[in-house]
This record gives C-alpha cells, sequence and structure tokens, in this order.
C-alpha cells in the first residue's frame, strides 16, 4: 500500500491493549460508552486511560443517541479529542452537538446496500467526519462493533469525498490490506477483529492490524 493509512483502535478498555495500539503506530483510540456493549467504560475508567494516551494520538469516545446530559457528563470528566456518534443521530442533532461542545465530530453510516450510500452526502454537510461501516443486524444489540463487513464494492470507484472518511466493519488482520485496495480507504477501524473475545483486546491482533497497514 502507498502512503501512510491511519488506523484506529476502538473499544479499548484495558491498559495493555492501549499501550499495544499507541506503541504500534495507531492515530486514534476509542472508548465505548453504551451500557449495552462489552466494551462499555465508565467515565472515570475512561479517564484513567485516557490519562495514559500521547499527544498525537485521538481519544475518541463513542456514543449512542447521547443526551445533551450524558455528552455534558462525559466530557467533564474524560479529556476527549472527537466524538463518535454511533446511534442515529439526524444531521441537525450532529451540528447541535459539534456547536455545543466544539469538537470534531465523526458520524457513524451504517451501509447495507447502494441505498445506504445517500447518507454519506446527507451527513457530510455537517459532520467532520464520516465513518462508513456496515449496518447492523435487524434486532442486533448492538449498532456496531459486530464484527460484520459490508459489500466494499459499493465503495469501489467512489472518487470524490467531501470529508475525510474511516471504514470500518470487519476488518482484520488478514483482510484490512484487501479492503483498502478496493475502496480507496485512507483510514480505517477495528474493533472485534483484534479482540480474543467479544470485549477483550488481544494486544498481539492489534499490533498485527497495523502491521498489515504499513
Ligand atoms: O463496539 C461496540 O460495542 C459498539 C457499541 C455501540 C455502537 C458501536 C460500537 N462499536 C463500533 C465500533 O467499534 C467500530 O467503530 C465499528 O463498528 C467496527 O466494529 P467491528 O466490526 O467490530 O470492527
Amino acid at each position: 500500500m502507498s502512503g501512510e493509512i491511519s488506523v484506529k483502535i476502538c473499544g479499548l478498555t484495558a491498559p495493555d491493549a492501549l499501550l499495544a495500539a499507541v506503541d504500534a503506530g495507531a492515530r486514534y483510540v476509542g472508548f465505548v460508552f453504551f451500557p449495552k456493549s462489552p466494551r462499555h467504560l465508565e467515565p472515570a475508567a475512561a479517564r484513567d486511560l485516557a490519562s495514559q494516551v500521547p499527544v498525537g494520538v485521538a481519544k475518541v469516545a463513542l456514543t449512542v443517541d447521547a443526551t445533551d446530559a450524558e455528552l455534558d457528563r462525559l466530557l467533564e470528566t474524560v479529556p476527549l479529542d472527537m466524538l463518535q456518534l454511533h446511534g442515529k443521530e439526524s444531521p441537525a442533532r450532529v451540528a447541535e452537538i459539534r456547536s455545543r461542545y466544539g469538537l470534531p465530530v465523526m458520524k457513524a453510516i451504517g451501509i447495507a446496500d447502494a441505498a445506504d450510500l445517500a447518507a454519506i452526502d446527507l451527513y457530510s454537510d455537517v459532520a467532520d467526519q464520516l465513518l462508513i461501516d456496515a449496518k447492523p443486524p435487524r434486532n442486533a444489540d448492538l449498532p456496531g462493533g459486530n464484527g460484520l463487513a459490508f459489500d466494499w464494492r459499493l465503495l469501489a470507484g467512489r472518487k470524490y469525498w467531501r470529508r475525510p472518511w474511516m471504514l470500518a466493519g470487519g476488518l482484520t488482520p488478514d483482510n484490512v490490506v484487501e479492503a483498502v485496495r478496493m475502496t480507496g480507504a485512507r483510514q480505517v477501524d477495528v474493533s472485534s477483529g483484534v479482540e480474543s473475545a467479544p470485549g477483550v483486546k488481544d494486544p498481539a491482533r492489534i499490533e498485527a492490524f497495523i502491521r498489515a497497514t504499513r
């Protein structure tokens, strides 16, 4: 692959995995604030992890349809660099959050088929970045982090993006090179694919994933 691919390791919950991500060269580290998730962190625990992240690595908070009160509490407790909105937030709500907190906002867009691509234009007006992820299965407990890929051919040939974007959904150390080749992504995001069990990050897989992108 030519040029450096930026990597986000999402759903970190433990210092060893955080360190593995930082040492291997992750550009972003993600913390999940969604109680139903096996990766959920309480704000105080996230603050302790965030304090170990060096300058230059962006600390991203993943929330799902969070209220202002929830976001206020989170941001009062945890030093963060970016908000990842992974629910059904409307474009107006994305704009509101961006202006209220003054942080860059990344909106997750779930893709299952070509009709879902319209959301890319819709959110390009209001979000700083887009996370192009697999749409969760109907009745899934989690709106993301399901380890499922979408059909990358849907993005092949798309040359014009108005915002920086990340590819996500079912990426692993074994398929990330092919995913980047097919989609032209310059940034990738992974959670399940670097775990040994749901919610348990594997430092060796994190290192292998980032190495694969180099
Ligand atoms: O990870 C979670 O538990 C989670 C919960 C609620 C909303 C989103 C969640 N995760 C999103 C991600 O970790 C990633 O940004 C993305 O969906 C890729 O996940 P994966 O397919 O597991 O690599």
